[in-house]
């Protein structure tokens, strides 16, 4: 296994953040909840402790044994985590004067300080905080300072443990790329040998040997994560991975024939399995967004374990699950709350004796995109905007009906190939529409309409976990309005989603 970092998430809204600038350096890392510390094997070079919505003042603040770890690893804590340090060892933390939010610079650096190398004097940092370090105790020395924060940082006299104010891992501060390459590469002495290559080979080995000749069953539906999860299993056991791709009748226009054709020459297993009717079924009526994804969860898992007993002797289900899912759902405070059920986290129901294999669920989406290069898989599969399983079952608002489906499919199309012919796809992040339960009054050829509305929405996005919608050209807005309008039979009216996420989510269900 390879060398690692361990985070430990005291709740920021930043640590992932700090695990993709340490992997970006080509070395791995894993976040753990503070609260449930991993065992340290040789494979752990160093350890950083995450910044917090909590205060150290607080009672009952979130709180590690730092003793059992100190001398162990190189430890760095981030903002909360170095005012945990600091208090910890008797330093004074007090609310500052002014809460400091966005850039500061340094105005003083000790560049002798392993950590501080080639960090310039002046060099803009950014800050997060209403606490201060107002002191360090003794076995701390300051080793940077802003003109209002004395402590920007600290490092041990005694021990291999460093602390920072500011946030290394935003972009907005200008030497925290190369002062987290001092801690991981020049601290911990991490070979910085996690690339895609390295990624691919370890995975396909350990996959080899804990599926050996068993039977998997996947689903593949066209997007990254199934396909590059499909590949890497494809490689370890061939013809015993059986991939299904499960029309559920709330794909886009075509998307079936394409996809499966997209598939060909790749050498997988592909069965495609149309289940449109079930999956009507199984909506007719429904109009709460979770009875919805629930009833489309339960159906997708219903066909696979239909597949499965065609095949025999299945003992696996393969997912595309990636890290972020992974991580959402082990959040500080325990599970967080249930903000919509994706269709495909949660686990199998008990009947079913199929264990779940799921090789991505380590890779944030960039880095499946990374390795699926590496595995030569074709571009028009990898620079696929997502799309989410209950597909557009959550973009119709309200009961889902077959034409309903065909309605969007059309208003998906023009506005999908229009972002496509305008040179756009590319640089929005994921696009789709969504059908309201809203009908409006218009006027085509002197005629009065009443007909639906529907709402697009582009977002720009690195992992769907926050998102801004997208600036898109009004000239491009207004032709696709037109085209719309002009050719879907049932819309008449067009709008544009400028809702950020938070506090909007990017589904509107
Ligand atoms: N139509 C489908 N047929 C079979 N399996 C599906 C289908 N849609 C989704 N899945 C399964 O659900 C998982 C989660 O879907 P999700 O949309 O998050 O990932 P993806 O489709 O692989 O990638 P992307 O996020 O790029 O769309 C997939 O990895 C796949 O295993
Ligand atoms: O496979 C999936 N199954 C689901 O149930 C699901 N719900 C949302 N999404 C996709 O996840 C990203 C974040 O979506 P939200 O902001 O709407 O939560 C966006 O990319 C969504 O398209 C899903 N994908
Ligand atoms: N970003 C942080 O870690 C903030 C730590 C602490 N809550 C403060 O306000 O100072
Ligand atoms: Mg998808």
């Amino acid at each position: 296994m390879a060398e690692k970092i361990i985070i430990l998430d005291f709740g920021s809204q930043y640590t992932q953040l700090i695990a993709r600038r340490v992997r970006e350096l080509n070395v791995y890392c894993e976040i753990h909840p503070f609260s449930k510390i991993p065992a340290f094997d040789d494979n752990v070079k160093g350890l950083i402790l995450s910044g917090s919505p909590c205060s150290v003042r607080q009672e009952e603040n979130p709180d590690i044994d730092l003793d059992a770890l100190v001398g162990k690893v190189p430890i760095l804590g981030v903002c909360y985590g170095a005012q945990l340090i600091a208090h910890k060892l008797g330093g004074e933390i007090l609310p500052s004067e002014i809460r400091e939010y966005g850039r500061a610079n340094l105005s003083q650096v000790d560049q002798h300080s392993e950590l501080m190398k080639e960090v310039n004097i002046g060099s803009q940092v950014w800050m997060s905080h209403g606490d201060t370090i107002l002191e360090v105790p003794a076995g701390l020395k300051v080793i940077a300072s802003t003109d209002s924060v004395r402590v920007a940082a600290f490092q041990s006299t005694e021990h291999p443990m460093w602390g920072i104010q500011f946030h290394p891992e935003v972009t907005h501060s200008d030497d925290g790329k190369k002062l987290l390459r001092n801690f991981v590469v020049h601290i911990c002495e991490c070979s910085q040998d996690w690339t895609p290559d390295i990624f691919v080979e370890a995975t396909v080995e350990g996959l080899k040997e804990r599926l050996g000749d068993d039977q998997v069953v996947l689903g593949l539906s066209g997007g990254v994560d199934s396909s590059v999860a499909a590949m890497l299993i494809h490689k370890a056991i061939g013809k015993n991975l059986h991939c299904i791709f499960v029309d559920n009748g709330l794909l886009r226009k075509n998307e079936y024939e394409d996809v499966l054709e997209s598939y060909k020459g790749m050498g997988l297993n592909v069965k495609g399995v149309n289940a449109s009717q079930e999956f009507y079924a199984a909506l007719a009526g429904l109009t709460d967004p979770e009875d919805k994804r629930k009833a489309i969860g339960r159906v997708f898992i219903e066909v696979f374990d239909k597949e499965a007993h065609a095949i025999q002797n299945v003992k696996w289900l393969g997912q595309g699950t990636i890290y972020p899912d992974v991580i959402e759902s082990v959040s500080v405070n325990g599970p967080s709350v249930t903000i919509k059920s994706h269709h495909n986290v949660g686990g199998l129901p008990e009947k079913m004796k199929m264990k779940v294999v799921e090789p991505l669920n380590t890779l944030f989406k960039d880095e499946v995109r990374r390795v699926g290069r590496t595995l030569e898989i074709d571009e028009s599969i990898l620079g696929r905007h997502p799309f989410p399983g209950p597909g557009l079952g959550i973009r119709i608002l309200g009961d889902v009906t077959a034409e309903k489906v065909r309605v969007l499919q059309e208003v998906d199309h023009f506005f999908i190939k229009g972002l496509k012919d305008a040179g756009l796809y590319d640089e929005v992040w994921q696009a789709g529409a969504m059908l309201l339960p809203v009908q409006s009054v218009g006027v085509m050829g002197d005629e009065r309409t009443y007909e639906s509305v529907v709402a697009l929405r582009a977002v720009a996005s690195v992992d769907g976990m926050t998102a801004d919608w997208c600036h898109l050209p009004y000239d491009f807005l207004a032709k696709v309005s037109n085209d719309i309008i002009n050719r879907v039979k049932g819309v008449n009216r067009v709008v544009y989603d400028i809702s950020s996420k938070p506090p909007a989510t990017i589904e509107w269900e």
